[in-house]
């Protein structure tokens, strides 16, 4: 280091560079700390030659080189070539004698100075060396102590572990036996202090496994050692991850804590004294107050009170909405258990038959067939009465059934309906009333449109067909044409080998009749028909009218069980208590069996034709049902007409359009219900794509105001069949310009509806061409706008007609002429070869050249 002071000497300079890099090693030593835990650290050992007190050479941080003895003035010439000899062993001795004395001086002081920094570098080393040795010794003491503590610890816990052990059996053994006896038996521990220490360690048990026992000396276990520590950690009030992390724990076992502790609230309040009985409350979809309060066993104010906190004023004799009704009953504590409405139907029929007496019944027949081909005259002959003469027009009018008995003494019910337009409506009910069809075909006419459609409707219903030729005793009867006819339809008859029966009769001259009525039952022994007797009525409205005298008057056929007089019965929307029955023949009965046709007197409305007859137990419950079927039907009505309403609408905007299809809207009254279900099965075949009949309302009875203000309201028309309208119906008819036309014949009514729907038509258009004109020149007048010289060169041209303007054969534009002049006259026309000037309406942009297609529309009016 010294040697640096004088910049002259190079050969110490380049010791300089080396005592740059001071040799050293790396190395990882373990340190080991109290509670096992240890560290691994890196340690840099620097080299460093120093004499020990021992005289034994130990590492010094410094390159000092060593020296054996003391300094002597020779020595430094002996020193330098030692520390240089490795590196310039041949240039050493010249350097020296090239010395000054000037030079020497300073290098004996320099060597002095050396001399004297060498032996205090050794005093410090010695006293180093003295200090490590102590501190060795003291820390070699301390290890020994330390490991001393260690292995006294050690014994101390496997000690504690075993006394814990031992603890722990023990209280073990003597729980077991207390658990087993009662309290007052246990004679171990008698004191009171005894025994709360017994209890103390019982709960201790419980807890955990801190457990103090007198005489034992308990390991001390934290019994919950998180919450000291994050209680510390509070205390500490740094906020750390770990910190704020164990302070949310704290805060949601908290949460947790309260909620629990308000459940047991809550839960206390809810088992509390109250006598209330919780009821399962059973909800319709609609439910008055009153009702609600007594499902519930409450007081109809206290619900009343509870609506009108929710700010709704309710009457007690108000409806409300299920919805509402079970917010309601929660509230007041009672579980809710909702009802569809259709609910209060169940159990009104579909009752099992396997309990009651079955017994066989007679078949339940109707007869269809084309028209005219014979089917009252059949079943008049057949009850030997006569009411074909009576009729008017040569259709079926009066609807009802009737039960006749066979030679052999059976009974069979004929369904006297206007073909299978009241058959397919009441089946479009889902009343399947018919066994057996018969199906009438004139021998001198065979199958008909109409034939045709009966065997689909009777097919589809699965009913089996009787075929019955009628007409046999004309002379152009051909029953052989009949068969094979049939033929084409599926119908295979006995007689070609198949299994359809058929029958040739006569109505007019009563032939075969009887063998009808054999075949007949025939094919009921084969169907093997069989209804309860002894069970509540349940049948099905064939015809229903209102009686001006006797009041509504439903004919209905029982389909099992008895109908009784007193009875309540329910129909659709009506219900009432049979007040008198009467059979067919219009003589009072007390009681009515399966498959008797049966005049029903005491319902509070007219019943509609194919609504299911029930008896049921209670006037209330016909109430309830009749008024949930009357609010469907209301439903309906309302559906109905905001369609009409829509429908309308429609129908004016698609007259200006000419698109889509066009309906007309009638209003149906009739005398019976089976001619009102004609009627409406008529009117709805008619019609196509554009047009269409579409029945608003039907019912029976006269044409009342309300029939007219609702054809008013949809621009319908009003058809009354047999039927007139009273003096305030025709008033409202004059007042509000509604039509109303009377018919007795279905086929005129029918006819009417197609003529006037055959003008609803949109009218064809015709096109005819008139002329072409070409432009030879464009002029633009003021005022005017660009006016078109032209020459018509093809037919004529006429003011107001179409025109097209042709551009090298494609259409540019197509309207109107504003203006067709000759000269400075306005004409009509222009013949060809003639000039004339022509403008478009609201068109300018004609050129010369182009050319001007004249022609006219005519619109056709089209029928159906
Ligand atoms: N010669 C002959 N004429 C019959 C016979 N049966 C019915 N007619 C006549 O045929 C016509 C039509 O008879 P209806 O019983 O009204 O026929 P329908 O099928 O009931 O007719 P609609 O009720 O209009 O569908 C009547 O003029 C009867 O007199 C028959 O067996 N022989």
């Amino acid at each position: 280091m010294t040697d640096t002071k004088n910049p002259g000497d190079k050969t110490l300079s380049v010791g300089k560079t080396l005592t740059l890099k001071r040799p050293s090693e790396q190395g990882t030593v373990r340190q080991s700390f109290s509670h096992g835990r240890s560290k691994t650290v890196v340690v840099e050992k620097v080299k460093r030659r120093v004499i020990g007190p021992g005289g034994e050479t130990v590492p010094a941080p410094t390159p000092v080189p060593p020296i054996a003895a003391a300094p002597s003035p020779s020595a430094p010439s002996a020193r330098q070539p030692e520390r240089a000899a490795p590196r310039r062993p041949s240039g050493s001795g010249v350097v020296l004698r090239t010395l000054t004395d000037s030079e020497k001086d300073a290098r004996a002081q320099a060597l002095a100075e050396a001399q004297v920094y060498e032996a205090e570098e050794r005093k410090r080393a010695e006293e180093e060396a003295r200090r490590r040795a102590i501190r060795d010794a003291e820390e070699a003491r301390e290890r020994e102590a330390a490991e001393a503590r260690q292995r006294e610890e050690e014994g101390r816990r496997a000690a504690e572990d075993e006394l814990r052990r031992k603890s722990e059996a023990e209280s073990e053994k003597r729980a077991a036996p207390e658990r087993q006896e009662s309290a007052p038996q246990r004679p171990a521990i008698p004191t009171p202090s005894a025994r709360k220490l017994e209890a103390d360690e019982e709960e201790g048990r419980r807890r955990g496994p801190a457990i103090k026992r007198p005489g034992v000396r308990a390991p001390v276990v934290p019994a919950k050692p998180e919450k000291p520590k994050s209680a510390g950690e509070r205390q500490r009030g740094r906020l750390t991850v770990t910190n704020a992390h164990e302070a949310g724990e704290e805060r949601s076992r908290s949460i947790a804590a309260y909620r629990r502790r308000m459940q047991r609230v809550t839960g206390h309040r809810n088992d509390g004294p109250k006598e209330k009985i919780m009821r399962e409350v059973v909800i319709p979809e609609t439910i008055t107050v009153q009702e609600l309060a007594n499902r519930m066993s409450e007081r109809a104010v206290d619900v009343v009170r509870l609506l009108m906190k929710q700010g709704q004023m309710i009457k007690i004799t108000d409806v409300i909405e299920s919805d509402t009704a079970q917010l309601i009953a929660e509230e007041m504590g009672h579980t809710v258990r909702r009802v569809a409405e259709s609910d209060v139907e169940e159990g009104l029929f579909a009752k099992s038959d396997d309990e009651a007496v079955q017994v066989a019944r007679p078949p339940v027949v109707t007869i269809m067939g084309h028209v005219d081909h014979g089917k009252t005259s059949l079943l008049d002959a057949i009850r030997q009465t006569n009411v074909v003469s009576g009729e008017a027009g040569g259709i079926t009018q009066h609807i009802g059934a009737y039960q006749v008995s066979a030679p052999s003494g059976d009974k069979v019910t004929f369904i006297d309906t206007p073909g299978h337009a009241a058959f397919t409506a009441m089946r479009a009910r889902g009343a399947k009333v018919t066994d057996i069809v018969i199906l009438v075909v004139a021998a001198d006419d065979g199958v008909m449109p109409q034939t045709v459609e009966a065997i689909a409707h009777a097919k589809a219903a699965e009913v089996p067909i009787i075929v019955a030729i009628n007409k046999i005793d004309k002379p152009d009867a051909k029953p052989e044409r009949v068969r094979t006819e049939l033929l084409q339809h599926d119908i295979v008859v006995e007689s070609l080998g198949g299994d359809t029966i058929e029958v040739e009769v006569s109505a007019k001259q009563k032939l075969n009749l009887d063998k009808l009525l054999e075949m007949i039952n025939l094919q009921a022994e084969i169907l093997d028909l069989k209804a309860a007797v002894n069970t509540a009525a349940e049948g099905i409205v064939i015809e229903a009218k209102l009686d001006k005298g006797r009041g509504p008057v439903a004919t209905v056929l029982i389909q099992r069980g008895t109908l009784h007089q007193g009875d309540i019965v329910v129909a659709g929307s009506q219900w009432g208590k049979v007040r008198a029955l009467n059979s067919d023949l219009g003589q009072p009965v007390t009681d009515a069996g399966p498959s008797a046709p049966v005049e029903v007197l005491g319902f509070g409305g007219t019943p509609e034709a194919g609504d299911r007859v029930a008896v049921v137990e209670s006037e209330a419950r016909a109430r309830e049902i009749t008024a949930y079927r009357e609010r469907l039907r209301r439903e309906k009505q309302a559906a109905r007409s905001t369609g009409a309403r829509g429908s309308l609408e429609q129908m004016m905007s698609q007259l200006k359009t000419a698109e889509g299809r066009k309906e007309f809207t009638l209003v149906v009254k009739g005398d019976v219900q089976g001619s009102v279900e004609a009627i409406i099965g008529s009117l709805e075949k008619l019609g196509n794509d554009e047009v269409a009949a579409r029945v608003i309302h039907s019912g029976v009875g006269g044409i009342t105001e309300s029939d007219i203000s609702l054809a008013e309201a949809s621009g319908a028309a009003v058809i009354g069949f047999n039927v007139r309208a009273n003096v305030q119906a025709r008033d409202a008819a004059d007042r509000d310009g509604i039509e109303i036309r009377y018919y007795n014949i279905i086929y005129d009514l029918v006819d009417d509806v197609k003529q006037a729907m055959s003008g609803l038509l949109s009218p064809e258009r015709r096109e005819t061409f008139l002329g072409n004109a070409e432009i030879l020149e464009v002029f633009n007048i003021t005022k005017v706008g660009k006016v078109a010289g032209c020459r018509v060169t093809e037919g004529v041209v006429q003011r107001g007609s179409g025109v097209r303007l042709i551009r090298d054969n494609v259409v540019v534009h197509e309207g109107k002429l504003s203006t067709l002049k000759r000269f400075k006259d306005e004409v009509r026309e222009v013949q060809a070869g003639q000039e004339c000037g022509m403008a478009f309406e609201g068109y300018q942009d004609m050129r010369a050249g182009d050319v001007i297609e004249c022609y006219r529309v005519e619109e056709i009016q089209r029928t159906l």
